[in-house]
């Protein structure tokens, strides 16, 4: 399992996690307790999410060492001015005594409190209770501003990021500031681009599926990469992307299939969802 270094005391990242939005708490104990089983020993859930307790404890559960897992939970929008408190509640729904990366779910640039959060969240990293400390969905201009007025540069920033919609102004700016980029829906949520012809065409290749060769090329752009599924054999095929290697044409190739139009979520400069 290949990982990555973050900016903060040497925390590495598994590169390739385990992402469950939109799954039931009890569903997401099941499953998070498969993949851990299948190798995964990185998990993405949020307070947004609903999970927290389920992935807790599978966690828990597991029987592997605490030290030898990773576990990411977000700061969800309505709690941008209680950040210390929302973090609290976090820990003691998932039964951790610490997680490995706390990041703030979404900058909701037009309410003006992600700068106050992220000093909530500096807090909370020198007090050890996140080993790590990031953003989600931040943009070139608000990364920018916290970069400039905090003390501490965030680790990682978690942001749509697939074959049609490839992210290369943002994944450029991350690497100037030495901060990881980290896909979410990497597989475009399951929907048309693992259909697309020329995803067929590099599956037989390789003898992989379409999905194994999308999640290899983020390994190889450097992506951490966090696929969701609740089906077992899924969950299997989604962990064997570190037997092959995308040579570079077809590395040219995937990326060639983006597009101007291709986000699937919300647009992080107008997205005020407050739960
Ligand atoms: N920070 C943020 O704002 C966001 C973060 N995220 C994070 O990123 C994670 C992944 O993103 P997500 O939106 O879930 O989408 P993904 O791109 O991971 O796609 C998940 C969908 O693809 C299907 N799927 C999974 N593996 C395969 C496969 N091998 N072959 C065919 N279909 C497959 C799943 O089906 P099934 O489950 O039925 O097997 C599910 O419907 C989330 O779970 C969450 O942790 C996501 C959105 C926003
Ligand atoms: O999954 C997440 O982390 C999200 O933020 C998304 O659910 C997002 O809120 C969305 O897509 C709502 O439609």
């Amino acid at each position: 399992m290949n990982s990555l270094l973050l900016n903060t005391d040497g925390v590495q990242v598994p590169q390739l996690g385990f992402g469950v939005w939109q799954v039931p708490s009890d569903v997401a104990e099941q499953v998070v307790t498969t993949a851990l089983e299948v190798g995964y020993r990185h998990v993405d859930t949020a307070s947004a999410y609903g999970n927290e307790e389920g992935v807790g404890r599978a966690v828990r559960a597991s029987g592997i060492p605490r030290e030898k897992l990773f576990v990411t939970t977000k700061l969800f929008n309505p709690d941008h001015g209680r950040a210390e408190e929302a973090f609290d509640e976090s820990l003691s729904r998932l039964g951790l005594d610490y997680v490995d990366l706390y990041l703030i779910h979404w900058p909701l640039p037009e309410h003006g409190t992600y700068l106050q959060a992220w000093r909530s969240l500096e807090k909370i990293y020198r007090q050890g209770r996140a080993k790590a400390i990031g953003v989600s969905n931040f943009t070139v201009e608000t990364l920018t501003r916290v970069i400039d007025e905090a003390e501490i540069t965030p680790s990682i920033n978690q942001i749509e990021l697939h074959p049609y919609f490839q992210q290369r102004r943002m994944r450029e700016f991350h690497e100037a500031n030495g901060i990881l980029t980290e896909a979410w829906s990497p597989l475009g949520q399951g929907q048309g681009l693992l259909g697309d012809p020329a995803l067929a065409v590099l599956s037989e290749k390789y003898g992989k599926t379409p999905a194994q060769i999308v999640l290899r090329w983020h390994i190889q752009l450097g992506n951490v990469v966090i696929p969701k599924s609740v089906t077992p054999a899924r969950i299997k095929e989604n962990f064997g992307v570190f037997d092959f290697v995308l040579d570079a044409e077809d590395m040219t190739a995937i990326g060639a299939m983006n597009t101007t139009d291709g986000r699937i979520g919300p647009d992080p400069d107008t997205f005020h969802w407050m739960g």
